[in-house]
């Protein structure tokens, strides 16, 4: 039997990978805008928004003419504390990806989060949505950390004693495809989250998976633990 090679650890991006964040993102950035007599904007333009952090989301919705660093570092501070308290709301795990956290963490796949929003805020969320799946390791953006930059994956790599070769990244944007390819680790793109399909090709990613129960297969054939047959013995 041949030897599959395989990882030992998953990282995930949080938003539009495991959570769809949009209803809530839209909700309070609209609060934020109408606040400001400026237009609100539709579920999609957030779509299309997010993904490099709440500052950039923040200042993309902002009309161009205003966008200046101390009205945006005022509604960043707005948001930050607006979502403490909405952070539950308006907000679903997609569907199936429970039952895939589950059965990596029983294989003993370590799982780790890495995500560009505000680190207390990725905890938060990790806390409150996936009580009964323990992350090995918790990266949200600060002044340390922020995708695409590998830093993030290349130190789960080592906190989690885990060879890069052995490490996959799985999200749905270029920010996550691009961040492991930094990093120098294979990476899965995901078409349920907040990018079209024929935008994630681009980037060729190594494998580009549309629903949760083809993820699921995909890490049945891919996450054994290594054996080696009887040819392979000296
Ligand atoms: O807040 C963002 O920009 C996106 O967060 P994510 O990295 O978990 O997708």
């Amino acid at each position: 039997m041949s030897i599959k090679k395989k990882y030992k650890g998953v990282i995930f991006d949080l938003d539009g990978t495991l959570l769809n964040t949009l209803g809530v993102y839209t909700h309070i950035i609209n609060m934020l805008m109408k606040k400001n007599n400026f237009p609100t904007h539709t579920i999609e333009n957030y779509r299309e928004f997010i993904g490099n952090g709440t500052k950039n989301l923040i200042t993309r919705s902002i009309p161009e003419k205003y966008r200046e660093e101390k009205l945006i570092d005022k509604l960043l501070n707005e948001f930050r504390l607006l979502y403490e308290n909405m952070y539950t709301q308006h907000t679903e795990v997609y569907i199936g990806v429970l039952d895939i956290l589950d059965e990596l963490q029983s294989s003993e796949i370590k799982l780790a989060l890495l995500s560009n929003k505000f680190h207390d805020l990725t905890c938060k969320c990790a806390n409150h949505f996936f009580p009964n799946i323990k992350f090995d390791a918790i990266i949200g953006q600060s002044d340390l950390y922020k995708k695409p930059d590998p830093k993030g994956a290349l130190d789960i790599s080592h906190s989690l004693k885990i060879p890069l070769d052995q490490l996959v990244l799985v999200g749905d944007t270029e920010v996550d495809i691009r961040t492991a390819k930094n990093a120098g680790i294979d990476s899965i793109a995901v078409t349920w989250g907040f990018r079209k399909e024929e935008d994630l090709i681009t980037l060729s990613p190594d494998c580009i998976i549309k629903n949760s129960n083809d993820l699921k297969k995909y890490f049945s054939n891919h996450t054994e633990i290594i054996r080696f047959t009887d040819e392979n013995c000296v």
